[in-house]
């Protein structure tokens, strides 16, 4: 379904105008949903609680079938690393296991999807909360073809983020426990939103890193062949 928006809107995100209606003074106009930066784009949300291996079966994912990787923790981190007037106050809600105000993690996924020629975004590790969530379809209209959920117990979680060792400063117990009740109490009610609209896919993700991703290739073209057959084209 189009949607409908207000000019200075559309200008914002560079949508296409399609259809120009004038009710009495006000310019209305068509846009189709899931534009950004002037192409149509295909999003799947990657979510599961930390260290149930989101990171490592995008980049399977990436290989295998030409998505883009985008985590928001990268690129996050990456905005600390810049210096930005932000840094010093995402490095402290990270290291707090806290999620990051909305506008910033959504500006840096927008640029991000903008800058990249790509049209299919795998997005990993948002939405994070209902405020994330609700924020991100809000400014962007982007609905996420589907989500991929990977399931994992925390004592098994836990003990993968102590083995990790690539130095960040959110992989120690105390910031792992505070991050698991995050993860339990903001975002499993946004994966329980997408279920009740019948776009999650569950993946046991407590085997070992082969067989979850057999188990991604087995539902993968399934679930964007279900996507593409429930969406209107406009162009
Ligand atoms: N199925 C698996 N079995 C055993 N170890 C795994 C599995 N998947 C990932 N790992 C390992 O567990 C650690 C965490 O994986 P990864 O970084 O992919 O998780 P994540 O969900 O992206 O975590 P975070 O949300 O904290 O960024 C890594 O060291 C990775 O090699
Ligand atoms: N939508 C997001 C994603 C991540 N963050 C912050 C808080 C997380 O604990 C941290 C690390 O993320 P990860 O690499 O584990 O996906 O980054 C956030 O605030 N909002």
């Amino acid at each position: 379904m189009g949607t409908v928006m207000d000019a200075t809107e559309i200008a914002a995100q560079e949508c296409y105008t399609k259809t120009v209606v004038h009710l009495g003074n006000v310019l209305y106009v068509q846009v189709p949903e899931n534009m950004l930066g002037g192409k149509k784009v295909t999003v799947v949300f990657v979510l599961g609680g930390p260290g149930s291996g989101k990171g490592t079966q995008c980049t399977n994912i990436v290989e295998h079938f030409g998505f883009t990787h985008l985590s928001a923790g990268d690129l996050l981190r990456a905005e600390i690393k810049s210096g930005s007037e932000n840094g010093t106050m995402i490095e402290n809600m990270i290291k707090e296991g806290k999620i990051v105000p909305s506008e910033v993690t959504i500006k840096l996924l927008q640029e991000a999807m903008i800058k990249n020629e790509n049209d299919k975004f795998l997005i990993d590790g948002f939405p994070r909360n209902e405020e994330n969530r609700a924020a991100f379809e809000n400014v962007t209209k982007i609905s996420p073809a589907f989500v991929l959920f990977f399931d994992c117990s925390e004592e098994e979680m836990e003990r993968r983020l102590l083995g990790r060792n690539q130095g960040r400063v959110d992989d120690n117990i105390e910031t792992i426990r505070k991050r698991f009740k995050v993860f339990v109490e903001s975002s499993l009610p946004v994966i329980e939103h997408y279920n009740t609209k019948d776009k999650v896919k569950k993946i046991d993700a407590a085997k070992p890193i082969p067989e979850v991703f057999e188990d991604v290739k087995a539902i993968l073209p399934h679930m964007l062949q279900r996507h593409r057959s429930s969406v209107t084209t406009y162009l």
